[in-house]
């Protein structure tokens, strides 16, 4: 298929605010691609690329764009090549060659063409906004259910490949599709509660857990193979060796677990979050070591437990991982669900997660039978653009924008982001330091002052609340928001709406 019409399509759906019609488009160009083209189509359209980052920025192609072609003669299978390419280039000359491939590509590119293929390349089409619709259109093309096409999408964590096998296989094939020792599944979400005692009024018996203020963890074990995954599924296993030796003495032979880890102070509490995400990140601060806790067993030495309610899954791990759980009671009694909270807090974690006894795991999904209750709110958002900084920040990027997802475009483009305010209170001088390097590599352009970046960043942000604005266009503004931290674990599609923001005005 010519690129071309992968082009409209996105241009179509971007333009359009109704689902119907979004979902119409899809299916319609899903129906055109070849076989092969199929997984790398929708990686391109949900910003995910089977390839990943090929570690282009903005720089890079900016110098790289040359005059476009007048007419479409490029393919989906061209674009898929380039992606290859570049990222198999690495080591001395590599740049030079990076900036030849993209050159050569560039000028068989129209003008439209190029502007996609810069935001597939900066990742800018990460929001998230697609992949509902895709879900649907996939049904819709192959004549498959949705529920059997999106639990197949949860399961092999794979949209694209999901639609290959849905579009090119047979329905049992699809239906086929499940947990897979190595291959990490989209994990189970909260929903949330103002206290533990409402959230167990929504679950009935439940188990009330703390809530570790660490970074979720996936791991999956097959003999002395073990893989440690994020909660957005990116394979941080050689960053976690400590994790990787606690699964490794489990008396299992293949297991995948559910958890979080964090790391401990001598007397035990927990570090700050953000030295436990360092360590995530590419520059490994390797003097902190992280423990894994889990909460949950989806597998057993060849025994699938996704379908097994929460106390058959809790007796599991316990028998497989007992030294290694996070702390809980089983209880319908509300006293006992606050003084598990209470807990909690006094051990310097975040709240809980109460989780309904009977509940069975349900992959990526945010469902009512697990809800979290905890005392201080903090809101997920993008940075849209980052200011530089004076005085003593002089020459570090500092006071970033803050934008709320707008999902419907009440406020711009269905699927954009409305700015809502700005800080820079909450950084540390590590912070601002990485954060000068990293919003320069996701660069899009300059104005005086100002670096405007693609919405690739979520950044957890703690507020006083919000105010009316007429300055802002989202007709509001936060009040006193600071950093909490940076969430390289989620994408900007799971950032909060201008909705939620907005109905505080109400609270
Ligand atoms: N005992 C626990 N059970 C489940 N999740 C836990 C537990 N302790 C800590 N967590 C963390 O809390 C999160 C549950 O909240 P939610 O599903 O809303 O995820 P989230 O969007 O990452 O939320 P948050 O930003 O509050 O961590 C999990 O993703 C996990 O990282």
């Amino acid at each position: 298929m010519l690129l071309d019409a992968l082009v409209t399509t996105a241009e179509t759906v971007a333009s359009t605010r109704s689902r119907l019609a979004k979902v119409d488009a899809l299916a319609a160009l899903l129906g055109g691609l070849a076989p092969e083209e199929i997984a790398p189509a929708v990686g391109f359209l949900v910003g995910k690329a089977r390839q990943g980052r090929v570690g282009v920025g903005w720089r890079g192609l900016s110098g790289a764009m040359g005059d476009p072609s007048a007419e479409p003669s490029l393919t989906v299978d061209d674009l898929d090549a380039l992606l290859d390419r570049l990222a198999a280039l690495s080591g001395t000359g590599s740049a030079a060659e990076r900036t030849r491939v993209l050159q050569e590509f560039s000028s068989r590119a129209t003008a439209r063409e190029q502007d996609f293929v810069t935001r597939v390349l900066l990742g800018e089409m990460r929001t998230g906004a697609l992949e509902g619709v895709l879900t649907d259109a996939i049904a819709r093309a192959s004549d498959r259910s949705g529920d059997v096409v999106r639990r197949a999408a949860m399961l092999s964590g794979d949209l694209g490949e999901t639609a290959r096998l849905a579009l090119t296989g047979t329905a049992e094939e699809l239906e086929a599709v499940g947990l897979e020792v190595g291959r990490p599944v989209l994990p189970m979400l909260a929903a949330s509660a103002p206290t533990p005692t409402d959230a167990l009024a929504t679950t009935g018996r439940a188990s009330v857990e703390y809530k570790l203020d660490g970074a979720r963890i996936q791991v999956h074990r097959h003999g002395d193979d073990v893989r440690v995954f994020t909660r957005n599924l990116a394979d941080i296993t050689h960053r976690l060796p400590e994790v990787v030796e606690v699964v490794r003495r489990l008396p299992v032979r293949d297991v995948i677990l559910d958890g979080e880890t964090l790391s401990l102070d001598e007397e035990g509490a927990p570090r700050p979050f953000q030295e436990t995400m360092s360590r995530f990140g590419a520059d490994a601060a390797r003097e902190t070591a992280l423990h894994p806790w889990f909460f949950d067993v989806l597998h057993v030495d060849g025994r699938d437990l996704l379908d097994e309610p929460l106390s058959t899954r809790l007796a599991e791990l316990e028998r497989v991982a007992g030294e290694h759980r996070i702390p809980g009671e089983i209880t319908d009694d509300p006293e006992v669900a606050e003084r598990v909270s209470r807990d909690a807090l006094a051990a310097g974690q975040e709240g809980v997660v109460v989780k309904a006894i009977d509940s069975l795991y349900a992959a990526g999904r945010r469902g009512s039978s697990w809800v979290k209750a905890k005392p201080v709110h903090t809101y997920d958002l993008v940075v849209l653009a980052v200011e530089w900084g004076s005085g003593r920040r002089q020459g570090m990027l500092s006071n970033i924008h803050l934008g709320a997802r707008d999902p419907e475009g009440a406020y711009g483009e269905p699927g954009g982001f409305v700015m809502v305010g700005k800080t820079f209170k909450g950084l540390t001088d590590k912070l601002l330091a990485w954060q000068t390097e990293h919003f320069q590599e996701i660069e899009v352009r300059r104005t005086a002052g100002t670096v405007w970046v693609a919405p690739t960043t979520v950044v957890e942000i703690a507020i006083d609340g919000v105010q009316r604005s007429s300055r802002y266009p989202g007709g509001i503004a936060l009040r006193f928001a600071r950093v909490k931290r940076y969430r390289d674990d989620k994408d900007a599609g799971e950032a909060d709406t201008i909705g939620t923001l907005r109905a505080l005005l109400r609270e």
